[in-house]
């Protein structure tokens, strides 16, 4: 396998495969793959720490001529994992054949390809000695339309189980559960998700966007980022609206800053992210105040953590150690896993989830899993969002906040 540099400054999104793509950007920069040399799958309790074994021993056997050396160069995967142990969603690492990056400005393109067994011998790099093709940019399509319509779980049925979150919560059972809900579609058209995808990047600017065997989406929550021993995350938890008019707007995230329900349900799930990632950091910070973060949508309640790796543990290591934060289960872990688990009803697939990517030097990004949608191969489109419900939760306030985090998704597909 081969990177090098190039001379690029077209955006990314116009390259890749218009119906299958394979993305992760932010502010247009990340990794655009085409096409896949290699796909790990894995399920179960141990499917991130399978994937990491698997991805390990392939980047230790990998014939990498890399003259670029930044995080993304070289041997790269793409990821989705299941959010649950009993999912039946599987959890894939894609390897793709041609990776087109960009990061502080500087632009490559690596080939991989795969040696077979018998070809041992053969040098790797010999196939790859051409330079790659990088495709044409596509001209601009129309997104495919998709009508969302609630799934299992009714509006009626969403506030139902809040509230038997809140009389849990009440009783002592737990301090948080997530709650989430679906809304699903179909995708008709044959133009594919790479339109949804150019759309949710013009949007969304700010997020992670990710399209992953078929899940996509806009998450502004960074699960773990490591970058050459550097480790980082963004914990999101306490949402309120934007505001109609600047003055509105800003008061509205005034008070969201002060909101004892808000700062509650964010206090959790800092302290979940903090507790899973120190034992593998040798510095550990947190903003000492949350923050507000804007999105075109909503106002979020955030913390950045900033350290230094302390165990050599790759990106995909600390995944296994994060996954899944309060942020997106509840505190505590166990049982509010099982009570999201019986009040949802659903099986949430790879929302959640960690979606991302790894590379050969165990750098890597990851995001969770949110304003996202699976699409399947049958063209069913299933999207999910959910919120933190803490003990003075109100229903019907919660189920407004899901519709606020739908939005990107919905719209994304032409709704
Ligand atoms: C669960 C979701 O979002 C999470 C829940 C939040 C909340 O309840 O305030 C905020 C950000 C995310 O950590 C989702 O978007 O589906």
């Amino acid at each position: 396998m081969r990177t090098v540099a190039v001379d690029e400054t077209e955006p990314l999104i116009p390259r890749a495969d218009p119906r299958n793509p394979l993305v992760w950007l932010r502010r247009g920069e990340g990794v655009v793959g085409l096409g896949e040399v290699l796909r790990i799958e894995s399920s179960g309790p141990t499917r991130v720490e399978d994937a990491a074994a698997a991805w390990t021993e392939l980047a230790a056997h990998a014939d990498v001529d890399d003259r670029v050396g930044l995080p993304g160069t070289g041997l790269v995967a793409f990821g989705a994992f299941a959010f649950a142990d009993e999912s039946a969603a599987t959890s894939v690492l894609l390897v793709p054949e041609i990776v087109m990056g960009r990061r502080d400005g500087r632009a490559w393109v690596t080939r991989i390809s795969l040696a077979t067994g018998d070809d041992e011998a053969q040098d790797v790099s010999d196939e790859a000695s051409e330079d790659p093709v990088i495709p044409e940019p596509a001209p601009r399509r129309k997104v495919p339309r998709v009508t969302f319509a609630p799934g299992s779980v009714t509006p009626d049925a969403y506030e139902a189980a809040v509230a038997e979150a809140v009389r849990r919560i009440d009783a002592g059972d737990l301090s948080k559960v997530v709650l989430a809900r679906q809304l699903v579609g179909e995708l008709h058209e044959d133009d594919g998700l790479r339109a949804t995808i150019n759309r949710l990047a013009e949007d969304y600017p700010d997020t992670w966007v990710f399209a992953v065997d078929g899940l996509i989406g806009a998450s502004p929550e960074t699960l773990v980022r490591v970058d050459h021993g550097q480790v980082s995350a963004r914990v999101l938890a306490g949402t309120t609206a934007r505001g109609a008019g600047e003055a509105s707007d800003r008061e509205r995230a005034a008070q969201l800053l002060e909101s004892p329900k808000n700062r509650e349900e964010h206090a959790l799930a800092v302290a979940s992210a903090v507790s899973t990632l120190e034992p593998h950091t040798a510095r550990l910070d947190a903003s000492p105040e949350p923050f507000t973060l804007q999105l075109p949508n909503l106002w979020h309640l955030a913390t950045d953590l900033k350290g230094t790796l302390g165990d050599g543990s790759t990106a995909l290591d600390l995944v296994r150690a994060v996954h899944p934060t309060a942020a997106v289960a509840g505190t505590p872990r166990k049982v509010a896993l099982a009570t999201l688990a019986e009040l949802e009803g659903f099986d949430r697939g790879r929302y959640a989830g960690p979606v991302g990517w790894v590379d050969g030097d165990g750098d890597g990004e990851w995001a969770i899993a949110l304003r996202c949608a699976q699409v399947d191969a049958d063209g069913t489109v299933t999207a999910y969002a959910g919120c933190g419900i803490v003990h003075d939760s109100a229903p019907a306030a919660e189920l407004a906040e899901t519709v606020m985090k739908f939005q990107p998704i919905v719209e994304a597909f032409g709704g």
